[in-house]
This record gives C-alpha cells, structure tokens and sequence, in this order.
C-alpha cells in the first residue's frame, strides 16, 4: 500500500519516520548530483530541438523520465544513500512492496505538470520571463540556496501551482470518532472527506504570476498540502523546479507556435489539469 493510503495514523507515522532520512537536507544534497546531470540531459535535448522549431515540452520531459525508468528497471543502486533503494528496504522491513509506487513517484506527473505549468503561465505572460531573465542575473544556476533567494523565480513557481493545483480536489481525508466542524459544517464521524482546492481564477483575470497585492492569507495556498500526510518530496519538488526554471530561462526564449493559443490549459479544461496528458506545444529558441 502506497504511504499516502496508509489510513492508519499509527501505521503512517512509522512508515513516515522510516522515509524522513531519504528526504533530510543531506540526503537532498546527494541526489541533486544527480538531479543535476538529468537538468543537463533535458537542456540538451531541447538544445538539440530547439535548432529544428517547435519542441513539445512533455516530450522531452518523457525522454528524461524514460532515462529514470530504464534505471529503475535494472534496479536501484545497491546504497543506502540511493534514494529509492533506501525507501525500498525501509518498506520491505514494513512487508511492502514500494516498487510500482515508487516508479509512480520518480516519475511522478506532478512535478512535471507543476512546471509545465510555470511555463504555460510564462508563455501567456512574456514579461516575467524577462523579469526573471533579471532577475537571474549572473547566479549561479546550480547554487540551490541562491535560487531559493529569488523573490520573482519562486512567486511565479507557487502561482503556477495555484493556478493549476496537482490535485483540484485536495486530498482524501477521514474523519475520527469525534466528527469535526469547519466552521458551521458538521462532517460526522468516520466520514471521507475531498477538500475542494481553492478554486483559482484563471489568469487572464489575475494577469499573470505573481499579483502579491492580491494575497489575502499566503496560508490558504497549500500546493503540498498540510499536516502529516503533506508532501515528503516538496523541497527536492521545489529545488528540482527552480534549477530546470533557472537553466531553461536563462537560455532560452519559448512561445506559442503559431494556431497555438494554451487554450488546453485554461478555463474548465484546467480543472482536469491533474489528468491533462495532451501535448504542451513550444518554440524554444537560443538566447
Ligand atoms: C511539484 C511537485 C509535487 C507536488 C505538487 C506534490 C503534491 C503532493 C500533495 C498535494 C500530497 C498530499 C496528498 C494528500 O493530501 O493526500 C503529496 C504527497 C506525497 N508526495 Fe508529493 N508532490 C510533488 C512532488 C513530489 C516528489 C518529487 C516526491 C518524492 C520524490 C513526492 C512524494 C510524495 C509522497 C511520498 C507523498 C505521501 C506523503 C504521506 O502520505 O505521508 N512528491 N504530494
């Protein structure tokens, strides 16, 4: 049973504990190694496309994941310090099997779609990418803790995310014995409850990533979710998004090729963006 199903807190919590140390800062240092060569593999491949016109941004983003399954394939690296080894084990010691939901995980659809739609979003508004182009300036793209600093690069990565959540519908949750009121609802107990994502504008009202002024409450925005069952991978999510953000802005211009407008992505159509397979036409052109 996938972590995110153990219903059981007592279960969860153990499951949890034994997966912390895979994602403790040291732990993220080591894998971003390798993170890194795969940023550059997909720089490459769009390298490589951008000299021939229009590049579908999943389909390069398929040849990287394509890579990690063939790896996976052969088995992970016999290391404790190889993320899926390591989470492999601990689950063996719990009699799970965390092969096929980890391949679920690694080559997870959300932090692709995350950043596909930061770019969705660029596209439609040109001018943060120049501002991030500035903003970039002469950082080092792969020093993790200056991309972290930069105020623009990580507005535009949790507008995106707002705009087209991973999961519209929120999580699964349970309700105790006790039941629980949100304000004036009363959800009884032992009930199965979806939490509806805030449910964004889309952004041709908002104008685009970021509108600081329009935050009322930063904390009503939870692209990870919140509480014990949040997302275990969201600061390896993050920093793997501003390193492919930062190397993708600062070499290259993308747009629209012409007859395509991101209509797929916008309005009732973004409400299934979770499932949203189709293909995420761009130009990318050298600076
Ligand atoms: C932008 C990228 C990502 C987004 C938006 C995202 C989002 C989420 C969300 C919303 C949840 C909570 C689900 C719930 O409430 O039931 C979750 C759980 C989880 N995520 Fe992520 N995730 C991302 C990337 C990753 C990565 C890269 C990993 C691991 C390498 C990961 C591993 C997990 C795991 C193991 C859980 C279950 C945690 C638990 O139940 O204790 N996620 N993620």
């Amino acid at each position: 049973m996938a972590l995110f199903a153990a219903r059981d807190r007592s279960v969860h919590s153990r499951r949890r504990r034994d997966w912390q140390p895979a994602f403790s800062p040291q732990a993220i240092r080591h894998y971003e190694e390798k993170v890194l060569l795969h940023i550059e593999e997909l720089d490459q491949q769009l390298e490589l496309k951008a000299k021939s016109g229009a590049v579908d941004w999943y389909e390069s983003v398929d040849w990287c994941q394509e890579q990690i399954q063939a790896r996976l394939a052969k088995g992970p690296a016999p290391e404790l310090r190889d993320l899926t080894y390591y989470i492999m084990e601990k689950e063996k010691e719990n009699n799970v099997d965390a092969g096929p939901w980890l391949r679920g995980i690694v080559c997870s659809p959300s932090w692709r779609e995350a950043l596909a739609a930061v770019l969705h979003e660029l596209v439609l508004h040109p001018e943060h990418i120049d501002k991030l182009h500035a903003e970039l300036g002469d950082t080092c793209l792969t020093d993790t803790n200056a991309l972290a600093e930069l105020p623009h690069l990580n507005a535009v990565i949790q507008e995106a995310m707002r705009l087209h959540p991973f999961l519209p519908t929120g999580g699964i949750r349970k309700t105790t014995d006790t039941g629980v009121t949100i304000w004036d609802v009363h959800i009884p107990p032992h009930t199965t409850a979806r939490i509806a994502s805030n449910r964004a504008p889309p952004s041709s009202q908002t104008g685009g990533p970021p509108r600081p002024e329009m935050v009322r409450n930063a904390a009503a925005h939870a692209p990870f979710s919140l509480g014990k069952y949040n997302c275990i991978g969201q600061h390896l999510a993050m920093r793997m998004m501003r390193y492919t953000l930062a190397r993708v802005i600062k070499k290259y211009r993308f747009y629209h090729p012409p007859g395509v407008d991101g209509s797929e992505m916008e309005g009732e159509k973004a409400d299934r963006f979770t499932s949203f397979a189709g293909p995420v036409p761009l130009v990318f052109e050298l600076r």
